[in-house]
C-alpha cells in the first residue's frame, strides 16, 4: 500500500438482481486528494459511492481504508470509518437550525452524559466559526432554519458539517446541480478548503467544467467499469474527457 493511500475498493461488483452495475471496479484516493468521478448516466458513479458509504451492500470485492479491510454494511459504519457522504438530497433536517444541523446525532451535552442537556451556547459558537471557516460571510446567524437558507448556504452546511467531524473522506454526489454561478463558486471553494485542512473529496457532477476547476484527478467510468482512472486535468482538455466519457476516444489514445 502506498504511504499515503487512503482508500481502495478492489474489483468492486454490484448486481441489483440481474443488473451488473459495477464491474470488477478498483481505484484507489489518496490523503488530501480531490478525485472527480465522472461518467454518463447509468455509468454507475452513484451505486460506487453508495457503496463507498455503506448505503447499498455490494455483491463481491474488497473496501481497505488506511491497509485495513472493513465491511461498510451501513451509512453508520463507514462513518465510523472517517467517509462522510453528502448526498443530492443532503441529509439535513429543513425545520432544524443551522446549529443543529451542524450537530446532527453528535450534539454536545451540558452538565453529565444521562442528565445532561443540549449545550446551545457551545453549539452557536462553533456553528459561527465553521460558517467563517466554509466561507458564509453573509451575517446568517446560527439559530436560522436550513428552511430559510439557499441551495449553495445548505450544500456549505453539509460540507461544513462533513469537515467538523473530521471526516478523512467526504463525498460529493452532484454538490452543484441547480446552483447559481456564485453559489457553485462557493462550493468549489469550501472544496478547497476541505482539501486544504487535510480531507480527501470524491466529487460527482456532471457539469465537466466544475469538475474541472477543483479535482486533482479525475476518474472515469463507463458501463458500470472504470474507463479512466489517471487523468491529470491540467494536461487534458475537457473535449478529450468527454469523448472518454462517451466512449469515443480511449484513454491510451491520449497518453500517446
Ligand atoms: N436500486 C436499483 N435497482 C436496480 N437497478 C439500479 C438501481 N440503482 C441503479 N440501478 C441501475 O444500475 C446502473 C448504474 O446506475 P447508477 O445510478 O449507479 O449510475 P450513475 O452513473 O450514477 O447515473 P446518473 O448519473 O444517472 O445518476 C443503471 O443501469 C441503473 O439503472
Amino acid at each position: 500500500m502506498a504511504e499515503d493511500e487512503l482508500v481502495r475498493m478492489e474489483k468492486i461488483n454490484k448486481f441489483y438482481g440481474r443488473i451488473h452495475a459495477l464491474r470488477d471496479v478498483s481505484l484507489t484516493v489518496k490523503t488530501q486528494e480531490v478525485v472527480g468521478l465522472l461518467g454518463d448516466n447509468g455509468a454507475g458513479k452513484s451505486t460506487l459511492i453508495k457503496v463507498l458509504s455503506g448505503a447499498v451492500p455490494l455483491t463481491s470485492g474488497e473496501i481497505i481504508i488506511k491497509g485495513k479491510k472493513v465491511e461498510l454494511k451501513n451509512t453508520a459504519e463507514a462513518i465510523a470509518n472517517g467517509i462522510e457522504t453528502i448526498f443530492q438530497d443532503s441529509a439535513l433536517v429543513p425545520q432544524l437550525s443551522i446549529a443543529r444541523n451542524l450537530f446532527l446525532g453528535r450534539e454536545p451535552i451540558k452538565g453529565s452524559r444521562f442528565f445532561g442537556r443540549l449545550d446551545q451556547s457551545a453549539m452557536n459558537a462553533s456553528a459561527r466559526d465553521l460558517l467563517k471557516r466554509v466561507g458564509i460571510t453573509k451575517d446568517i446567524p446560527p439559530e436560522t432554519a436550513i428552511a430559510a437558507l439557499s441551495g449553495g448556504e445548505r450544500q456549505a452546511v453539509a460540507i461544513a458539517r462533513a469537515m467538523q467531524f473530521d471526516s478523512d473522506l467526504i463525498i460529493l454526489d452532484e454538490p452543484t446541480n441547480n446552483l447559481g454561478v456564485a453559489e457553485t463558486q462557493g462550493v468549489l471553494r469550501f472544496v478547497r478548503e476541505a482539501r486544504d485542512t487535510g480531507h480527501s473529496c470524491i466529487f460527482i457532477a456532471h457539469n465537466i467544467h466544475h469538475v474541472f476547476q477543483v479535482v486533482d484527478r479525475i476518474i472515469v467510468m463507463r458501463g458500470g467499469r472504470v474507463v479512466a482512472d489517471d487523468i491529470d486535468p491540467k494536461k487534458t482538455t475537457i473535449a478529450q474527457v468527454e469523448r472518454i466519457i462517451t466512449g469515443e476516444e480511449m484513454l491510451n489514445a491520449i497518453k500517446g
